[in-house]
Parts: structure tokens; sequence; C-alpha cells
């Protein structure tokens, strides 16, 4: 079954002004449950923009996008706002940490948005994101004593510790050197084969390489890499 089934979308932006960008164009996307995919293409050519759509953060025009069986357009903000809570983490190129807090603290923020969790099983929780993520160690140092690595760590903690079905991530080692970049595949790889579904939009072909799908976005669609093996020995 698809977590993600989109169709014939269309997004713009500034529609109707002078300044229109058509960015999706009867776009069409489907990934499996428990699949790893990259999505690729230039600078500009509005992976970030599916992304965004995909993660229930931004709206689109015409078309229709299922998450889980979910027909997204048809859910108000109270509804939409619930999905993202609850089935979709979301990891960034800059971590986006609150600097001057704890990794624990940091991992604990989307908790604070739901009230099934008291006090200590909100601690108990974040703990076992951390383990999962190997820093438990680092949980009560400030995120501005960590390095890359361990805050693209815990900026992944924080992504999974509502457990969610689907995991996004924009750029997840681009501000990483490559060695640093190999660990957080490799978590990212352990994390979809514990069964959670995974996109990644890279420049990377490395990185793209060790998915099991790669698209390639071009004006406005999607087309998927015939091979995936010759991205990682062209
Ligand atoms: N909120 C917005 N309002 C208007 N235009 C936008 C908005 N967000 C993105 N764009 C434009 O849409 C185009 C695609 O942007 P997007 O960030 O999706 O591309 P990208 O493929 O992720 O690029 P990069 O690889 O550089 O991050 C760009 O021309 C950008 O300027």
């Amino acid at each position: 079954m698809p977590m993600i089934s989109v169709q014939d979308i269309n997004k713009f932006y500034h529609k109707d002004k002078p300044n229109q960008l058509h960015i999706l164009k009867q776009l069409n996307f489907t990934v499996e449950t428990g699949e790893m995919v990259a999505i690729m293409g230039t600078s500009g050519s509005g992976k970030s923009s599916l992304l965004n759509v995909l993660g229930c953060v931004d709206d689109f025009q015409s078309g229709s996008y299922y998450l889980d069986n979910t027909s997204i357009s048809t859910l108000n903000d109270k509804q939409l706002s619930e999905i993202r809570c609850r089935k979709i983490g979301f990891v960034l190129q800059d971590f986006v940490l609150i600097d001057e807090e704890t990794a624990i603290e940091n991992v604990k923020t989307p908790l604070f948005f739901d009230r099934n969790y008291s006090f200590r099983s909100m601690k108990k929780t974040c703990m076992e994101a951390l383990v999962a993520l190997n820093i438990d160690d680092l949980a009560s140092k400030k995120v501005n004593q960590l390095s890359g690595g361990q805050q693209q760590r815990v900026a992944i903690a924080r992504a999974i510790v509502n457990k969610p079905q689907l995991l996004l991530a924009d750029e997840p080692t681009g501000s990483l050197d490559s060695a640093t970049s190999q660990e957080i595949i490799n978590v990212l790889k352990d994390l979809n084969q514990q069964g959670m579904t995974i996109v990644i939009v890279t420049h990377d072909q490395q990185v793209a390489a060790q998915c099991q799908k790669v698209f390639q976005i071009n004006d406005g669609q999607l087309h998927e890499h015939a091979s995936v093996a010759t991205l990682a020995n062209p």
C-alpha cells in the first residue's frame, strides 16, 4: 500500500500575478510503505516545494495527495496539524535546533503539542529516541557544544520521537563532511529497516545511490532514475 500517492499535482507561487511560477506541473509520485527514496534535481527545481507539500506544511492548487490513504485536501487546519504531529517527521539541512537548550530539551519539543504525555513519560520517550540515535550520553549537553553530526542526530531524534510513519529529510547531509554524512545515512537506513518510510532530498549522488529508488525533478515533474547503481559509479 502506498504511504504517499500524489496525482497530477499543480503548485504555483504568485498565482495569476505577472511573476507567477508554476513549480509543480501535473506531478505524479508514489512511495510505497517501507520504502526509502531520494529526490534529486538542480537548484530551484522545486525539491523543497514538493517536500513541503508532502509534509503538509504548504498547499497545492490542484490534483490529489493521499497520505496513508487519507486525502490531504479534505482536511481542515486542525486535522492537518494532527497529521503533521503524529504521522510526519521532518529533518532539515541546518538542524534548526534551539542552541541554548540541551539535546533532550530539543527532542522534547514535539511532545509538548501532544496531551498524551505526562512529564515522566515525556522524558522516557525522549531517552528512547536518543538511544535509537546512539546519543543518550549527550542528553544533557547543550546542542551548541555538539558537532554537526551529533546535532543532526539530535534533530533526527526530535523528528522520530513521535514515532512517525513518514520521515522527510531535506538535504540532511548538506552541512556535513562525507564521513559524517555516511553516518547519518546509516542512521536513516536503520530507521527504514525498522519500518519507517523515508523521502530524502539530496544533491549528493552517493546518498541517493543508497536509496531504493531515485527520482529526478525536472521542469515540474518527477521521473524515476532507471538505474540507481550507476549513480554511485558513474
Ligand atoms: N514561498 C515561496 N514563494 C515564492 N517563490 C518561492 C517560494 N518558495 C520557493 N520559491 C521559488 O520556487 C523555486 C523552487 O524553490 P525550491 O526551494 O522548491 O527549490 P529546490 O529545488 O529545493 O532548490 P535548492 O536545491 O536550491 O534548495 C525557486 O525559484 C524559489 O525561488
